[in-house]
């Protein structure tokens, strides 16, 4: 298993996010705001599908990751934690995604 975690991977994001020298695609994208951010998440979940689709896995790998960074990216641009994310997450586990869905059409 992995020592390397999504709050690692936002806190690099935030220290990142004002680097002015041109160095970061992170803070490129932070400085386009939620609307550059979020096109390019939008692209990202493409290129995920068409990966899941019909590519390797070591495609599908690239693109995921890709995904996960550029998702964090927007929730820092929106100044929303993962772990407000993980903690909706927790608390879904109560539940199956069926009943929660029935649920919703009562
Ligand atoms: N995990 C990532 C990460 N994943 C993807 N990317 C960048 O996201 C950009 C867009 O990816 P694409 O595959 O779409 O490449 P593209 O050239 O724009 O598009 P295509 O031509 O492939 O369609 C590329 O520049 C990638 O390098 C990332 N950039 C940064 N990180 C993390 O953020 C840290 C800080 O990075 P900087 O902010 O750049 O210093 C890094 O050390 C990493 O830990």
């Amino acid at each position: 298993m992995s020592t390397f975690s999504l709050q690692d991977l936002e806190e690099i994001i935030s220290s990142r996010a004002d680097v002015k020298d041109g160095s970061s695609w992170t803070a490129k994208l932070v400085s386009g705001g939620v609307e550059k951010a979020s096109k390019k998440l939008g692209e990202e979940a493409f290129e995920t599908v068409i990966a899941a689709l019909k590519e390797t896995d070591e495609a599908l790998v690239g693109e995921s990751a890709d995904l996960l960074y550029h998702l964090l990216v927007v929730l820092h641009v929106r100044g929303v934690k993962i772990d407000t994310v993980l903690e909706e997450l927790a608390r879904r586990t109560q539940q199956s995604g069926i009943a929660e869905k029935a649920s919703r059409s009562q």
